[in-house]
């Protein structure tokens, strides 16, 4: 017995000697009538008759601990103290029994065993998996598996956990993810452990790009058109958009002295002073001067904002012959000038 519980018997041995047991508590009784005083005195003398050590039983010297045992023998017999008048202790609410709690660990274990081997699962092939409920342990590195005993290796496409039927067998379970069609390069299966290619597997296009000189770069552009007075069109001041026909825009290549135009989505754009900003160079630029270079544009760069880049070197809007001829009549007939003369240049009302 513990040592605490000995000595919680000794001190209620000890109070029960000295007649200072606490008393239990008493339960509220509904009264049903008053009782009389001369019953009440009666009930007293009772209780302390029942309670009343006897005078000649004084209070021992200390006993050694009463050693209760649980077959309820307080002392085995032919101890020395049997036959003792001291009272002894007893419970102060015999009717509240103590109860008792026993672990049998060892029994539940060998219920639990036969439960799970019962149902033993198709998939299982580990032997330490019959008892454990724990997660499989992680797969053993490509290293670490050459050192190791074949029997120890778990062998692919096998868990230690059963599959769910809707995996079909594959461990993982769930869907296959979709990451696109099998790439011949990764062995034709998905199987490989490479990841998927996550872009186009066209070789990328080499950059066409030059190196532009110094002061020429796509910000030194920015600084030079973005500025609100600047005028890169390459007309005399102030001069009103302008009615570009074909014939007249086939003449603006940049050569013989002549500003380079070029069309891009209707208008007409004085491309000159942009040559030394082009990073694709000069030649690839005036590719489409002198004409409409819409679609080349967009073949190359359709991601460019030409219209916010060339807002500075806008000459005017294409038309066509006829348009340029009607205008440059009606312009003669109003009074208004054509300002490139031959008619095919006329400005805008
Ligand atoms: C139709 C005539 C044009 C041709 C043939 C042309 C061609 C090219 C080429 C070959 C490149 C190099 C692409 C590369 O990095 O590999 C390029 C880049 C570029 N071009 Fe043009 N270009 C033309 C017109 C223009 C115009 C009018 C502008 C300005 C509005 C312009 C602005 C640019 C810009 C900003 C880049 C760099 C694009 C980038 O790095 O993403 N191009 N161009």
């Amino acid at each position: 017995r513990p040592e605490w519980l000995q000595q919680f018997w000794t001190s209620l041995y000890r109070q029960a000697s000295q007649n200072q047991l606490p008393r239990p508590p008493q339960r509220p009784v509904p009264r049903i009538e008053e009782p009389k005083p001369e019953d009440v005195d009666q009930v007293h003398e009772k209780e302390k008759e029942r309670i009343a050590v006897p005078k000649d039983v004084v209070s021992p010297p200390l006993p050694p601990p009463v050693v209760i045992l649980e077959n309820g023998i307080n002392d085995s017999p032919g101890s020395p103290r049997e036959g003792q008048t001291t009272p002894k202790a007893s419970a102060a609410i015999p009717s509240d029994s103590v109860p008792a709690f026993t672990l049998s660990v060892p029994e539940l274990a060998q219920q639990r065993q036969p439960q799970v081997e019962e149902k033993p699962t198709p998939a299982v092939t580990s032997s330490t998996s019959s008892t454990s409920m724990m997660m499989p342990p992680p797969p053993l590195p490509a290293a670490a598996r050459g050192s190791l005993p074949a029997n120890l290796l778990r062998q692919p496409g096998t868990s230690t956990l059963p599959l769910p039927p809707s995996s079909g067998g594959r461990p993982g379970g769930g869907p296959l993810p979709n990451r696109g069609p099998p790439s011949s390069s990764s062995g034709g299966g998905g199987s490989s452990l490479f990841p998927p290619p996550t872009h186009s597997t066209k070789p990328a296009k080499p950059s066409r790009a030059v190196v532009l000189t110094p002061g020429h770069s796509p910000l030194d552009w920015a600084r030079l058109s973005g500025h609100p007075t600047a005028d890169l069109r390459g007309l005399p001041k102030d001069t009103p958009y302008l009615r570009v026909t074909p014939s007249l825009l086939k003449k603006m290549t940049g050569r013989k002295g002549k500003d380079a135009w070029m069309v891009l989505g209707g208008r007409v754009y004085n491309i000159t002073p942009y040559i030394p900003f082009h990073p694709g160079g000069e030649p690839e630029l005036l590719k489409g001067a002198g004409r409409d270079g819409t679609k080349l544009f967009g073949e190359i760069h359709p991601w460019v904002n030409y219209e916010g880049m060339l807002a500075a070197c806008l000459v005017g809007i294409y038309v066509s012959e006829e348009d340029g001829e009607a205008a440059a009549a009606a312009a003669k007939n109003g009074g208004v000038n054509g300002a490139g003369g031959g008619g095919s240049m006329e400005e805008m009302d």
